[in-house]
């Protein structure tokens, strides 16, 4: 068997062009959705990601501003930014760009984004109301992925989804977002003894562990769809995901690219959810 490809870039596409049509119904209505992006320091892959996440929201309609700050920033210093931020009408979502620098107290930081703002979905008060199955922001990523089945026409309902990782930004909330679609979850992680066992009971297997081609076919149930989150660098300094894709792609029924299949879309649903926040602005004004 050869798997049907999962293309990220050309869903997501067709999801911005949505997304662009309500930014036109915002602007008609006065309003610019705004996103207030804060990179702290040099590293070369978050710089990457920041300038991507600016031109996909110019390419839009709407306004972001880049916030830079030097590497080693307070962390009180970088609170007070967000306050700021937290107050500016003009700007409906906040960001602050992830690794943060080891001084810095990522969960503070994170806590410090007022809900109404918090576009990542990344805040205690977010993630609890995920649980929770209430109205709020996802994690964008996880989102994407979801977005992703949706438009492939996978069945999620009965299935077993195994998740590989258990990071609070892709793998914990990976697992609610599938069980709230009545998936029945497995959480694994890069320590969990004889993966193969688990992971051969997937008939949708999300591999977010981090470690480049960990996934190969002994992992793989025949038939199943994996979708990989993996963004990591090989020796020749080309991008791969978690899943060993040549091999992966004998077995599966559907699969996700690296370059070109989840990543694209983290980029889609943040677009997606500070236009949503600006949507809820206008709502809460008008009451
Ligand atoms: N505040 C946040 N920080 C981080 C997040 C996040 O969602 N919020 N996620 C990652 C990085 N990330 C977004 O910030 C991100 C990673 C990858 C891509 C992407 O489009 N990847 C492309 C390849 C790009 C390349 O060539 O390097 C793909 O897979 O096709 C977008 C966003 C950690 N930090």
């Amino acid at each position: 068997m050869s798997s049907a490809i999962i293309n990220g870039k050309e869903i997501g596409q067709e999801i911005r062009g949505a997304v662009a049509t309500r930014v036109e119904a915002l602007k008609a209505k006065g309003v610019t959705p705004g996103l207030a992006v804060i990179l702290v320091g040099d590293n070369p892959a978050s710089k990457t990601y920041v300038a991507n996440k600016q031109k996909s929201c110019e390419q839009i309609g709407m306004f972001s501003e880049l916030i830079k700050l030097p590497e080693d920033i307070s962390e009180q210093a970088l609170l007070e930014q967000i306050s700021e931020l937290n107050t500016r009408s003009d700007i409906h979502g906040i960001l602050v760009q992830l690794p943060l620098p080891k001084h810095i107290d990522e969960d503070q930081v994170i806590q410090a984004i007022s809900p109404e703002k918090d576009v990542d979905g990344f805040s205690p008060i977010s993630v609890g109301k995920m649980m929770l199955g209430q109205d709020t922001y996802l994690p964008c990523t996880p989102y994407g992925v979801m977005k992703l089945l949706e438009h492939s026409g996978i069945e999620i309902a009965g299935k077993h989804a195994v998740i590989v990782g258990r990071s609070h930004i892709v793998g914990k909330p990976m697992g609610q977002l599938l069980l709230q679609k009545d998936a029945t979850v497995t959480y694994t992680h890069s320590k969990t003894p004889d993966l193969p066992s688990f992971t051969k009971q997937a008939d949708i297997l999300i591999a977010a562990v981090g470690r480049p081609n960990f996934i190969t076919k002994e992992h793989i149930k025949e038939g199943a769809v994996v979708i990989d989150v993996g963004i990591n660098r090989n020796e020749q300094n080309k991008l791969v995901g978690d899943v060993n894709f040549t091999e992966v792609c004998e077995i599966a029924s559907h699969i996700t690219p690296v370059p070109g299949g989840v990543g694209p879309m983290t980029i889609t649903m943040l677009l997606e959810n500070t236009v949503q926040a600006a949507e809820k602005e206008l709502e809460r004004q008008a009451k």
